[in-house]
């Protein structure tokens, strides 16, 4: 659905090196990362919104620079801006935007406004901040849009509206047509229902694999520190040492077990572990 190869993109004090992964139809791929790392930037440049310095962005196998329309109208993503917006009702919002969209469905879009309890009426300014984000994710999915690109939908909203969210989404990857990419730092979230997922740190992929792989390959090991020698530190991602042992995160997890299976205790890593260990302050 989109291809990133080898791009690149620097502002002043911060720069995204050489990112290259892939978005696959039927999925939905998780997009994770701590504050700053870049997953907005990524984000913008995989909208076009941002152009990058190097590298190749592939939509649908199209480039942006001589399909941008025919890509735009297959893509829905979250409505972040707005303020350009502030002073209408979503009624007349939804009149405005449908506009931009040749495959925009009225009915869709009033199931969505239903089943999310969003009120026609209402000035978007004056929507708190859950609804604002209800509002887009419709937005979103009624132009049959078959790649849905998400920052941070979940963010700020409460448990319940999250899992309605979280639901919606899983429903709508049923069809096995569309793809969706959303970044969270809520990692339960992705745990919950991502396939895939892509890790960004420092403006560098981590990793980007199916949710097993990533689950398979990482665990945590705890264990008396007589056992870190140099080689078997090279197995950790990053060791936390106190006076009563080690814990450490692995993605090396079948050498670890096969090597000091018998001596250390292993348990499967979390996401957030995960995150926590590679960006080092465990
Ligand atoms: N227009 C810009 N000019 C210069 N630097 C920028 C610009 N936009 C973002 N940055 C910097 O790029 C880095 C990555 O920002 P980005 O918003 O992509 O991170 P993020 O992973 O989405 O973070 P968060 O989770 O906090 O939203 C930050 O250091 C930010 O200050």
């Amino acid at each position: 659905m989109i291809t990133l190869q080898n791009v690149n993109k620097a502002y002043k004090e911060f720069a995204l090196k050489d990112l290259s992964f892939s978005v696959k139809k039927g999925f939905i791929t998780g997009f994770i990362g701590p504050n700053g790392a870049g997953k907005t930037t990524t984000i913008k440049l995989m909208l076009n919104l941002l152009e990058a310095d190097s590298g190749s962005i592939k939509v649908f196998g199209d480039d942006y620079s001589t399909q941008m329309n025919k890509i735009k109208q297959r893509i829905g993503f979250i409505y972040a801006d707005h303020h350009l917006y502030g002073h209408m009702t979503i009624e007349k919002m939804k009149k405005v935007i449908a506009t931009f969209y040749t495959n925009w469905d009225d009915q869709v879009f009033a199931s969505y406004m239903e089943r999310l309890e969003l009120p026609w009426k209402r000035k978007i300014n004056q929507l708190s901040k859950g609804m604002g984000t209800k509002l887009s994710i419709a937005i979103a999915l009624s132009h049959h849009a078959d790649l849905i690109i998400l920052d941070e939908p979940t963010s700020g909203l409460d448990p319940i509206s999250r899992r309605e969210i979280l639901n919606l989404l899983a429903e709508v990857i049923q069809d096995e047509e569309k793809a969706i990419f959303f970044s969270s730092h809520i990692t339960s979230d992705l745990e919950q229902i991502a396939d895939y997922i892509t890790f960004i740190h420092d403006g560098k992929i981590v990793f980007s694999d199916s949710k097993e792989t990533i689950t398979d390959q990482h665990y945590l090991v705890r264990g008396a520190n007589e056992l870190l020698d140099k080689d078997i530190r090279t197995l950790f991602v990053q060791v936390r040492e106190t006076s009563v042992g080690f814990e450490g995160l692995t993605n090396q997890a079948e050498l670890v077990k096969r090597l000091m299976g018998e001596h250390v205790v292993m348990e499967r890593a979390s996401l957030e572990d995960i995150m926590v260990y590679t960006v080092g302050k465990p």
